[in-house]
């Protein structure tokens, strides 16, 4: 570890495993840089792995320079060798095969950084459960909140909130992560910062379809207040904390991924309301989260109309001319109702 200095505050440099090297894990590798981490970047794909070397993720990231100082490697044995802490950037879906691959070589009792953003749709398990599961005794920490990818790279000013269970580990895993246009805020409610940013992708979708669909400005605005009541009573029913919700990951997320063609979410979401094809978009996580959100809120007995029309209309089960017949004609209910 090398002594250093960031942002006025004194700390010690880590070294910093970032799994994943898509476009999130190659800004947050460069992140880690700029907080005078020693990072090495794990992807899987020997491709990545040279062009990252050469300075650019064209796949991920084109057009971004990646600042020499990254050790990229597609060895996640080696990019876990001695680390100090990780963080877990492959998407949702895949986290428990990324994490099967690096459990024999993690070093024990170092915390793990989620920052992907979704649930299991299988298992209905959120990425902290995964963990749990599959690397028990882990210090578990999740980082959310809006933060494009290419924002980050590009070193634009950016504030995302750090959870843990324990707040000291959420405060300390802040204070490393912050650099000059990266400011963390840290939060002891893991769940909430979790779930904020799992289920904001499903109305990031939810208002591109009615963008793409020409529902009108008044639509999207109905849509995302409504939308943000049904995350809250989804979150209250895992024990997440309002005002985590009313943050960064949960309403910060939403203002943003609602509102700008730059999210994979709210992209996939207008090509489905213009009729456009989906296959070969970007990720977008919010559709396997939808599914199973859907699934949660039905099985828990939780008002989701919206979430449930996303997750129709994303099966083909409905068309988005239905979903809004049906949502527009629920019976009348007083707004404070959540
Ligand atoms: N992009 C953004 O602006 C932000 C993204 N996030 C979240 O970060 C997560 C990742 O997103 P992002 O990086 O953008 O996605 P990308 O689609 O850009 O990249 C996904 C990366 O994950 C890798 N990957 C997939 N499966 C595995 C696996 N089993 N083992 C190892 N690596 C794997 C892919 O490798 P390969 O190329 O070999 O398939 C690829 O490098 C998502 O949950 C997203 O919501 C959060 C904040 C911002
Ligand atoms: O979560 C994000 C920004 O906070 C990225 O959103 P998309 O995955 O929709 O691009």
């Amino acid at each position: 570890m090398s002594a250093s200095k960031t942002s006025g505050r004194d700390k010690t440099g880590w070294r910093v495993a970032v799994l994943g090297g898509g476009a999130w894990g190659t800004a947050l590798a460069l992140a880690m840089l700029r907080a005078d981490h020693d990072v090495r970047l794990y992807a899987r794909d020997d491709e990545t792995v040279a062009a990252i070397r050469d300075g650019e993720n064209p796949r991920y990231l084109p057009g971004i320079a990646i600042e020499p100082g990254i050790a990229a490697t597609s060895d996640i044995g080696t990019a876990l060798t001695d680390a100090d802490c990780v963080l877990a950037v492959a998407p949702a879906q895949a986290l428990r095969a990324m994490l099967t691959t690096a459990r024999p070589h993690m070093p024990k009792g170092i915390p793990l950084v989620l920052c992907a953003k979704g649930i299991e749709r299988d298992t209905g398990a959120l990425l902290s459960a995964i963990v749990e599961d599959m690397l028990p005794g882990t210090p578990i920490a999740a980082l959310s909140g809006p933060s494009f990818a290419t924002d980050v790279a590009r070193g634009l000013p950016t504030a995302v909130v750090v959870a843990a269970r324990e707040e000291a580990l959420a405060a300390e895993l802040a204070a490393r992560f912050s650099a000059q246009n990266l400011r963390c805020y840290s939060s002891d409610d893991l769940i909430g910062v979790e779930i904020g940013g799992a289920l904001k992708n499903v109305f990031a979708i939810a208002a591109g379809a009615v963008t793409g669909a020409g529902l009108g400005a008044s639509a999207q605005a109905a849509m995302v207040t409504r939308g943000f009541v049904e995350l809250r009573r989804i979150g209250a029913s895992f024990g997440a904390r309002p005002e985590t919700l009313m943050g960064l990951s949960g309403l910060g997320d939403l203002l943003l991924t609602c509102s700008s063609t730059q999210s994979r979410n709210f992209a996939y979401g207008l090509a489905l309301g213009q009729g456009k094809p989906l296959a070969g978009l970007p990720l977008a996580e919010g559709v396997p989260t939808a599914a199973i959100a859907a699934r949660i809120a039905t099985e828990r007995g939780i008002d989701a109309p919206i979430i449930t029309a996303v997750s129709a209309i994303l099966d083909g089960t409905i068309t988005i001319r239905q979903a809004v017949t049906a949502l527009m004609t629920r019976p009348l209910k007083t707004e404070t109702d959540i």
